[in-house]
């Protein structure tokens, strides 16, 4: 009873906005075409469905009304953006009025330190500082250079875990993908070479944290409300922030000691030193807050974003190019070919061609980040509002068979001998990274973590199918969109 009272009064109240939204821009030009006459009665159809309802709904609301739409699934209108053209408009010829970010819903804000990192911020002075600081301090060729003994070292975990498992018994490649992720990224953000237990614990609340935003995503639909009746909800979101910044204090106070005690030694000899993304924070002044310091927070939040931004997505996307590979032994054969000889970090054209066909065809986000523009402004002929969220829909643009002979095939061959600008700012066919000023600032390092890991686990074993767990492609949303089914296969080593 009580829940069709709130249903029709949302309904209401969700009609009464909408015709006065309608009324209002009737002047002007109208919003992309909006499936539901009815707001929400639609989006409670994909709802119930769970998130990975939102694909299916929105490829068949595409197909209908064109390649730009609108939903309305909060009061603000949520724009979704299929194709590769308009992608370009936006955010490379308009780039600087699409690079701005909505406002965080509550859990975010809590997460992110109300919006004070690189991900969420607004586009302005404090995200231009945080996101200079990670591409010239950490990202840098120069400095990703640096870290080629950590990538070796984790290679080496790697090796061992599979040599230890065996090759009779088919193993879940991605937990280990995982955990070499987070031992490389753990070691750039804070340093040290932490042992096996202290980098276990890192993953463990990092993932935790990442796997449970579906759970308590409900809660930011009306948080005095669901502060009341879901209490114990934000309890327990509340407790997974609190463990998280249990783990991560202590290895950032760490390293903040260190760098104090090693800057009094300064002039004496040196130890070996590479910096970490730690370090960097450290120094920085926010410059719309009179110039104060980064609070501990803060470094937790800009330190789990780079943790997360940099691992689940490139385990998944590992994840993804492995299974192509055992699913096609004729592909890992030329593949193997190429780099059985190969030294050295530099990747040949068949892995190039590999790593972004796995990425064009199974992109570990599905959608970028949500954008929202600084002005009101028009997009395909529509006009895209102030206030509104724009989603531009990645795996549809990278499958899009008017850019893509066969897109669901997986076929490295498509990029031989064609120079693909994946940055897209000479025209986007795929966009895996996102475009323009809000492009995975991470880009450089993925691509060399996707063809390092790839080529040497290729080059060392053989990945062989098993009869009872035949590669099954069907996808799933966690944070990025993965294996339903992950890979189980056999790593046989190549004598
Ligand atoms: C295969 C691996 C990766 C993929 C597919 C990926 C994909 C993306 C995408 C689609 C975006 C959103 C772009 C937009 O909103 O327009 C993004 C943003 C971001 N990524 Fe990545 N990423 C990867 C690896 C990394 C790595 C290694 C790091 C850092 C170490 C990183 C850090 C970030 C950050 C900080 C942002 C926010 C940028 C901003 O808002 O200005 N990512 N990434």
């Amino acid at each position: 009873m009580e829940i069709w009272l709130v249903i029709l009064s949302s309904i209401f109240v969700s009609l009464l906005v909408h015709l006065l939204v309608r009324r209002r821009n009737s002047s002007s030009l109208p919003l992309p075409p909006d499936p539901n006459f009815f707001p929400f009665i639609g989006t409670i159809h994909w709802l119930r469905q769970g998130l990975g309802g939102l694909n299916s709904y929105l490829h068949s609301v595409h197909h209908r009304l064109g390649p730009i739409i609108t939903l309305r699934i909060t009061s603000r209108p949520a724009i979704f953006v299929a194709n590769h053209s308009l992608a370009h408009q936006a955010l490379i010829l308009n780039g600087a009025v699409f690079a701005d970010r909505p406002p965080a819903a509550p859990i975010s804000k809590i997460i992110t330190s109300n919006q004070h990192n690189i991900s969420s911020g607004s586009y302005g002075p404090t995200w231009r500082l945080l996101r200079r600081n990670l591409t010239s301090e950490i990202l840098h060729p120069s400095r990703v250079r640096s870290y080629s003994h950590a990538r070796r070292w984790v290679l080496e975990i790697l090796f061992d875990r599979f040599r230890k498992h065996g090759s009779e018994e088919p193993m879940v490649l991605v937990d280990h993908l995982h955990y070499a992720m987070f031992a490389l990224l753990v070691l750039m953000c804070f340093g040290d070479k932490l042992d096996e237990k202290q980098i276990k614990e890192v993953e463990f609340v990092q993932r935790r944290l990442i796997l449970s935003l579906a759970r308590f995503n409900i809660l930011n639909l009306w948080p005095k409300l669901t502060k009341l009746i879901m209490w114990k909800r934000w309890e327990e979101f509340y407790q997974v922030r609190r463990e998280q910044e249990e783990v991560l204090l202590p290895l950032i106070r760490a390293r903040k000691k260190m760098v104090q005690e090693r800057k009094k030694k300064l002039g004496e000899e040196e130890e070996e030193y590479v910096q970490s993304y730690v370090d960097t924070l450290l120094d920085l002044e926010l410059p719309e807050e009179e110039k104060r310091k980064l609070n501990e927070d803060e470094i937790v939040s800009l330190c789990s974003e780079f943790l997360n931004g940099g691992t689940d997505t490139t385990a998944t996307a590992l994840q993804w190019i492995m299974a192509n590979l055992v699913k096609s032994p004729e592909i890992q054969e030329r593949l193997h070919e190429e780099v059985k000889g190969v030294e050295g970090e530099e990747a040949p054209p068949y892995l190039k061609a590999v790593v972004l066909e796995g990425l064009r065809r199974h992109p570990p986000g599905h959608f970028v980040l949500p954008h929202s523009v600084t002005e009101d402004t028009v997009l395909g002929g529509y006009k895209v509002p102030k206030k509104g969220t724009i989603n531009f829909m990645v795996a549809e643009i990278g499958r899009d068979p008017e850019v893509w002979k066969e897109p669901m095939e997986f076929k490295p061959e498509r990029f031989m001998g064609e120079e693909v600008d994946i940055t897209g700012s000479r025209g986007i066919k795929m966009m895996p990274f996102g475009a323009g000023r809000r492009i995975c600032p991470g880009i450089g390092l993925a691509m060399l973590h996707l063809e390092y890991y790839v080529a040497n686990m290729v080059k060392e074993f053989e990945w062989k199918e098993v009869p009872e767990h035949q590669v099954d492609l069907t996808e799933k949303l966690e944070f990025t969109v993965v294996m339903k089914h992950p890979l189980k296969a056999r790593a046989v080593p190549r004598t």
